[in-house]
């Protein structure tokens, strides 16, 4: 089954759209892991095993495991996922992007040394950049279009003239252009934060149904409600919403993992309510 297919049917299995971001953070951990060496690994597994049945998919950031020097423990954990969550999908969120000889690098980075199902890609080198991705038909590309920063608008917003002579912000012309041109093999995503509940909708209503990741609920401040009247498809679906530190640090006491099923399961419940 290709990355989407899953999602599709993970939606509807779990009756979540919600995506738990793994970002790990050792002063944050529960005090239980000050002696364990193994740490990153062990919490994370802990948090993926709790949250599992309220999750359509599990994103882990690539630079939270690199900066300790612990991408084995993020190898080690996508082969965790897919042992004891098989059909939960993982994004890789590494945001890559580079000249096509070294983006093919990055795509078998991602795909075959860490397995992931999808990963998270930046478009502003241009559509070759991507292609080593977007080949991969089975594997999801999930593209920056707004993204859920403070500063998104300093060059996304930007107001560009594409070749038909329309005006119009670059984020809009960025949907556009994957949509219509880089999604041939039907396996594009993209990214939309939770933080620009009107950019949310103008996306929609430029690409239809093609599915957005959006992050910025919880630690950002992200208003679900405003993300799911905005950005859901018709059928109620077509979202990934993703949250990390609101989940993974519900609770820095002894009751850390059902704090982070708890927090979950309450955020899948208040996405369902507006769909
Ligand atoms: O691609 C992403 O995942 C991403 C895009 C974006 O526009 N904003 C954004 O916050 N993210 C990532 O989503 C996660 C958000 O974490 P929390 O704010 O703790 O939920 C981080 O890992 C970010 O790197």
């Amino acid at each position: 089954m290709t990355f989407l297919q899953n999602l599709r049917r993970r939606w509807h299995d779990a009756d979540s759209l919600v995506c738990v971001g793994l970002d790990p953070e050792p002063s944050r951990f529960p005090s239980k892991f000050a002696n364990d060496p193994d740490a990153v690994f062990d919490f994370c597994r802990d948090i993926a095993d709790a949250t599992a049945e309220h999750a359509c998919a599990f994103k882990p950031q690539i630079a939270h495991f690199a900066a300790l020097g612990a991408e084995d423990a993020l190898a080690r954990l996508i082969v965790h996922i897919h042992a004891a969550h098989p059909g939960i999908p993982v994004i890789l969120d590494a945001k890559r992007g580079d000249i096509g000889s070294t983006a093919q690098h990055y795509a078998v980075e991602a795909f075959d040394r860490y397995r992931a199902d999808a990963v998270t890609a930046n478009p502003y080198l241009g559509r070759d950049s991507l292609q080593p991705f977007l080949d991969r038909a089975d594997k999801g590309v999930v593209i920056l279009c707004r993204t859920s920063n403070p500063g998104a608008g300093d060059l996304q917003d930007l107001i560009v003239s594409d070749s038909g002579g329309n005006n119009r912000p670059l984020y809009q012309h960025v949907a556009e252009t994957i949509a219509r041109e880089w999604n041939g093999n039907g396996n594009c995503v993209l990214v939309v934060g939770a933080t620009w509940p009107e950019q949310l909708k103008q996306v929609r209503g430029i690409v239809g149904d093609m599915p957005f990741l959006v992050p910025g609920v919880g630690a950002q401040g992200g208003d679900v409600e405003a993300v799911v009247r905005n950005a859901k498809t018709a059928d109620g679906t077509g979202l990934i919403v993703s949250s990390s530190r609101a989940v993974l640090y519900a609770s820095s006491g002894d009751d850390y993992a059902e704090a982070a099923a708890a927090a979950a399961s309450a955020l899948r419940e208040t996405i369902n309510r507006y769909r």
